[in-house]
This record gives structure tokens, C-alpha cells and sequence, in this order.
């Protein structure tokens, strides 16, 4: 028997274009002699479809499309993961199981993940019973993404006589998923004694990324089928003799290869999917704007990345010189325009109004907020969307200015610590070096101090602790949950640690204004995140 897993990237919403997708994968598979297509979880709908599963249309579209994949797949098994039931009243998270015009069964997720990023209680009833079908003379079960989380919707089906368990997913990305999913998916393996085929999701959504990474575990536990990270395909596996063949098994992902991948595959999908011409930053010779435009030009290509640079009094002449030695290695657009006239301008409206007051970062932010504006009007003008360049520790301190720096449409790096985009940024050029093309970042973007420039000889570890420390200290907070308390017993300077999470605590207003962007961590400021703005709590 041979099982295709349909590794797609399916848009929320589009159900027209989702069912055509699947059509499309059923006949692929079927012409490839697939008995049988397993997709994603919820792949008719794209994951997560949020409150479109309040909308009574929405549900009523879904089952039209059951139905039409009821009249149209012919020749294979296909298991395809939608809502079903009725807006309002109880609606599940289902696969249903169709085959020549007839549907063999419908399975509906018995676990619903309501952490981290998931809503899935706020939306779904959960099922109740297991779904064995017989395919071939071989008893399939079925399960559902966080299903094999926890060992009894694997062991029910195995009770009702499952020799193998097919799960559709929709399991996003951060750092070392796969590892954690195989591992679960390990242990459900040698719990029952059955093989496992994992089929997952691939492409960004929001602030979501799905990195596919598709397995298959024979019934040992051994790994022998591994689809490569964020490639949209139709990967095989054959079930012979009572278990699962070795067929292809991608090398895994290392780390930040992985997390630069996410980054490319938010940008690309959250551009692509919102059907945006292409992108605009501000480049500014530092290196949070260069990683950035690395990861657009990766992501679209080019032609599509418009880079604009906006010297002002402070800015240092390295720092237009090695955005002008980028840009000719990456052959964007490029724009300088000088921002001095107008600060001046401005300064001397606001004269009157400052008269008698001391400079600050008023004046600082006046800088900034010349840039965002210049970029939000080129946006309106062509079009392009705004990426923002603020980096995870930037989030968490508040190091940025609201309507300057951080206006924007989607902020690629607002997950990514500053000493990740170090690693990044490195591995980046080292890939480029060993495939024999140009290093994007110009070496001294990467070497040379982090400065704003907002002031004369400004350095951003004047003001924030190093940010090894910061990052540190950072993701024990905010990753690992942990207390102040806990951080310094860690060996953290008390004062670093409390400086930190002040910073941290003070800056959500912030974060609550900033724009999405791919998370790559187990806990990024997005849906993961959910802390009151007006709060007392100090620990
Ligand atoms: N709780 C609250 N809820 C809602 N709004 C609140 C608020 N507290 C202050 N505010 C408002 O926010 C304003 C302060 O925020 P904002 O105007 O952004 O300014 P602010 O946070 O005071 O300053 C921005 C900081 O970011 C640094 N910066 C700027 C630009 C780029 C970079 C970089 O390296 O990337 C760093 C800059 O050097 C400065 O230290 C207040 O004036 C007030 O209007
Ligand atoms: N001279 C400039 N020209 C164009 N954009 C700028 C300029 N200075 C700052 N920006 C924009 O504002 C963002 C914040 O940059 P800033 O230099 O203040 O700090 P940063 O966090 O160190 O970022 P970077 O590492 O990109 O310099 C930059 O990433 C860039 O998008
Ligand atoms: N969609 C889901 O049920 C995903 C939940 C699961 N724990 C995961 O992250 O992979």
C-alpha cells in the first residue's frame, strides 16, 4: 500500500483555491499509484482559520467542499482535515475519510491544544471515539495533530485494531520542533507497536510559520521517511509486510538554518498571500536592516525589495558606504533621501513649543519618525509594504520608536534575540561563500559596534546591558517563565536582571502597537504573549 503525504501550503480563507489544491495533490498521488493522500490538519481551511469558524458561511463552504471532493477524487483514498458541524452549535476539528464517491468515516480530534499559540477550545467541540478503516486489508487509524500529544487517542485506536496511525497536522515552527514532534511521535510508536505517518503543514501565516518536515517512524521508532523543511510537495512511503518501507529521509535542518528558513517563508508567504507587489526598509548600514533585506531578497527575489537609505546629521559615511556595497551585491532598488531638511524643518515648528527645554530623545525619535514617515509614503504610493527591523531584544526593552522605526506592516525580526541575528547574519554569508556567490552582508555591518544614530557617537550597550547578558536574561524571563528570583540565582548581576525586566515590563504598550511577524521561538510577543498593559505584578 502506498500512502502519499500532501506536504501543501494552503491559504486561510481560500476554500475555492484549498480544494483545488487537494484535488490537485489527490490526482497527482493517484497518477503516482498512491492508494491513499493524507493532507494537513484543517488543510481545506489553512491553519489556524480563527474566528472564520464563527461565521456560519464559512462552515456551510466547507461542507460544499466535502461534498465536492465526495463527487470528484476517484481512484485513491483521500484523508482531508476540515471543520465540520454548525456555527454556533458544536463544530469539530475533523478528517474525513473519502473514496469513490463515498465518505468511509469521519474522525474528530479528540485533543484540543488551548496553549502557547493555540485557541482551538475557543472554537471546537472535542470528538469522542476513535476511527479505524480498513484500507487493503490494512486497519488505519487516525489522528490528529495534538492527539499524539498524549498517549490515549493512540492507544484507542490501536484498542479498535489500528496496525497504523496516519495524523494530520498543523504544527508550527520554533526553534527544535522536529525533534520535539519526533520524539512524541516516538514515543506513541513504541507505546502501541504501530508505525506512524505525520503529515504537516508548510507555509506562513501570520505570524505562524509551518515548516512541514513530513515523517513517517516505522513501527521500531526508526525514522524512514523525512520530507525537507519548507518544501511544498507530495512525499511517499509504502506500507509492506505489517510495516513502513525506508524511503527518502531528508538530513535534519541544523538550527539556524531552520530559523533563517522560517524567516524567509514568513516574509515570502505574508507578502505573497497578501498579494503585496513587494517590500520597503530603511537600511542604515547596521546590521538588523541588512539581515533583514538578506532574508526579503531571499524571500521574493530582488526585484521586489526596495531599500532606502535616510542619512541624517549623525549617520556615520560607513554607514552609506556599506549600504550602497550591499545594495550592488544584491542588485535591489535603492533610494537615498536626506532627512536633515526636514528635522530642521520640523525642529523649527516645534520651536516655540521646546523653547527653554533641554535636548532628548525627543529629538531622537523625531529622526525616526521622519524615516517611518518617508517609508509609509512610499508604501502608499507603489504599494510596497513596510518591513519593520526591530529585533527581540529591541521588543523587549523598548529600544524603538513608536511611529518611527516601528511602522511597518511586518516586523521579520521581532522574534529574533540580537545575538540570533549575529548567528544569522554569519551563517547567512557562509552560505553564500560556500556556494560560491558573494557574502550579502558586507563584513562590517557585522563587526562594527550597533549604533541608533540618533545622537553624535551613540552606542546601543551604552544604554543596554551586553547583549549576550540581555538575551540571556531575556529568553529565562520570557521562554522559561522563570522569576527575577531565579534569573540572578542563575549568576545574573541583580541589577542587569532587574533592569531587564523593568525594560520588559514597562515596553508592552509597545509591543501591544508593533506589527506581527515569524515566530521562531517557543514563546514569541505575538498570540503567545498575553500580558495586561496596565499591570502591578513585579516578580
Ligand atoms: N503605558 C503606555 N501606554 C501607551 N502609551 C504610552 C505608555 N507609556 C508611554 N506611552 C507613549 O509612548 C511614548 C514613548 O514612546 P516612544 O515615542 O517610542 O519613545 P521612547 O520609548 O521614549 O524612546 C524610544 C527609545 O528607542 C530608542 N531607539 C529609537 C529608534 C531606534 C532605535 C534602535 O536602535 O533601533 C532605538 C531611542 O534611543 C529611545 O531610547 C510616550 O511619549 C507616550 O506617548
Ligand atoms: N540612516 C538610515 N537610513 C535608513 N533607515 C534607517 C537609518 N537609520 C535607521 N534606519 C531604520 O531604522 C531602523 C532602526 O535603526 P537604528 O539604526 O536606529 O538601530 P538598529 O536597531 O541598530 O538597526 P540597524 O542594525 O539596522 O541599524 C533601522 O533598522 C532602519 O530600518
Ligand atoms: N494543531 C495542533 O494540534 C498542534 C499542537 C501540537 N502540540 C504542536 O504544536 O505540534
Amino acid at each position: 500500500m502506498k500512502i502519499a503525504l500532501a506536504q501543501i501550503n494552503p491559504i486561510v480563507g481560500d476554500l475555492a483555491g484549498n480544494t483545488e489544491l487537494i484535488l490537485a495533490a489527490a490526482r497527482e498521488a493517484h497518477a503516482a499509484g498512491a492508494d491513499i493522500l493524507l493532507t494537513p490538519e484543517l488543510a481545506l481551511t489553512g491553519y489556524p482559520p480563527e474566528d472564520l469558524l464563527l461565521r456560519p458561511a464559512f462552515l456551510q463552504q466547507c461542507k460544499q467542499a466535502i461534498g465536492r471532493f465526495i463527487d470528484e477524487v476517484d481512484g485513491i483514498t483521500l484523508i482531508v482535515g476540515h471543520p465540520s458541524g454548525v456555527a454556533g452549535d458544536e463544530v469539530f476539528n475533523s478528517a474525513s475519510v473519502i473514496c469513490d464517491g463515498n465518505l468511509l468515516g469521519r474522525y474528530d480530534k479528540l485533543l484540543l491544544p488551548n496553549n502557547a499559540v493555540f485557541d482551538e477550545v475557543r472554537y471546537f467541540t472535542p470528538g469522542f471515539a476513535p476511527l479505524v478503516f480498513e484500507q487493503d486489508g490494512v486497519q488505519i487509524g487516525i489522528a490528529i495533530c495534538e492527539d499524539i500529544w498524549d498517549t490515549e487517542p493512540a492507544a484507542a485506536a490501536r484498542d479498535e485494531g489500528a496496525e497504523l496511525l496516519l495524523v494530520l497536522n498543523a504544527s508550527p515552527f520554533h526553534q527544535a520542533k522536529q525533534e520535539t514532534r519526533r520524539e512524541v511521535a516516538r514515543q506513541r510508536v513504541e507505546e502501541n507497536g504501530i508505525p506512524l505517518v505525520y503529515c504537516n503543514l508548510v507555509g506562513g501565516q501570520d505570524e505562524l510559520v509551518f515548516d512541514g518536515h513530513s515523517f513517517a517512524l516505522n513501527k521500531s521508532g526508526e525514522l524512514v521517511l523525512q520530507v525537507p523543511a519548507y518544501q511544498n510537495q507530495i512525499a511517499y512511503c509504502e506500507y509492506i509486510d505489517g510495516d513502513i518501507a525506508r524511503s527518502d529521509v531528508a538530513a535534519d535542518t541544523p538550527i539556524v538554518e531552520s530559523i533563517y528558513g522560517a524567516l524567509v517563508q514568513g516574509v515570502k508567504d505574508y507578502i505573497g498571500k497578501n498579494r503585496f507587489p513587494g517590500i520597503l526598509l530603511g537600511l542604515s548600514g547596521g546590521i538588523d536592516s541588512a539581515l533583514t533585506l538578506a532574508i526579503a531578497v531571499d524571500a521574493l527575489g530582488a526585484e521586489r525589495c526596495h531599500a532606502v537609505m535616510m542619512p541624517s546629521r549623525y549617520t556615520a559615511d560607513i554607514s552609506v558606504t556599506d549600504s550602497r556595497a550591499m545594495i550592488d551585491i544584491l542588485g535591489c532598488k535603492y533610494s537615498e533621501i536626506e532627512i536633515w531638511p526636514m528635522y530642521e524643518s520640523m525642529m523649527a515648528g516645534l520651536a516655540d513649543e521646546f523653547a527653554g527645554r533641554e535636548m532628548d530623545t525627543t529629538e531622537e525619535n523625531l529622526q525616526s519618525r521622519i524615516r517611518g514617515m518617508l517609508l509609509m509614503s512610499l508604501s502608499n504610493k507603489t504599494g510596497k509594504l513596510v518591513l519593520t527591523t526591530g529585533n527581540k531584544s529591541e521588543m523587549t526593552t523598548g529600544y524603538a520608536t513608536l511611529y518611527g522605526d516601528m511602522a511597518g506592516g511586518f516586523a521579520v525580526l521581532k522574534d529574533v534575540a540580537k545575538t540570533m541575528v549575529y548567528r544569522l547574519s554569519n551563517w547567512r554569508n557562509e552560505q553564500a561563500i560556500a556556494n560560491g556567490q558573494p557574502a550579502p552582508i558586507p563584513e562590517r555591518i557585522i563587526t562594527r559596534p550597533p549604533s541608533a544614530e540618533l545622537r553624535p557617537d551613540q552606542k546601543d550597550q551604552d544604554s543596554l546591558p551586553e547583549y549576550e547578558i540581555l538575551d540571556a536574561i531575556l529568553a529565562a524571563y520570557v521562554e522559561e517563565n522563570l522569576s527575577i528570583a531565579d534569573i540572578i540565582a542563575r549568576g545574573y548581576a541583580e541589577a542587569d536582571v532587574n533592569k531587564v525586566v523593568r525594560l520588559l515590563k514597562i515596553n508592552e504598550y509597545k509591543r501591544r502597537q508593533a506589527p506581527v511577524g515569524p515566530r521562531i521561538t517557543e514563546r514569541s510577543f505575538g498570540k503567545d504573549w498575553r500580558m495586561p498593559i496596565t499591570q502591578r505584578f513585579t516578580l
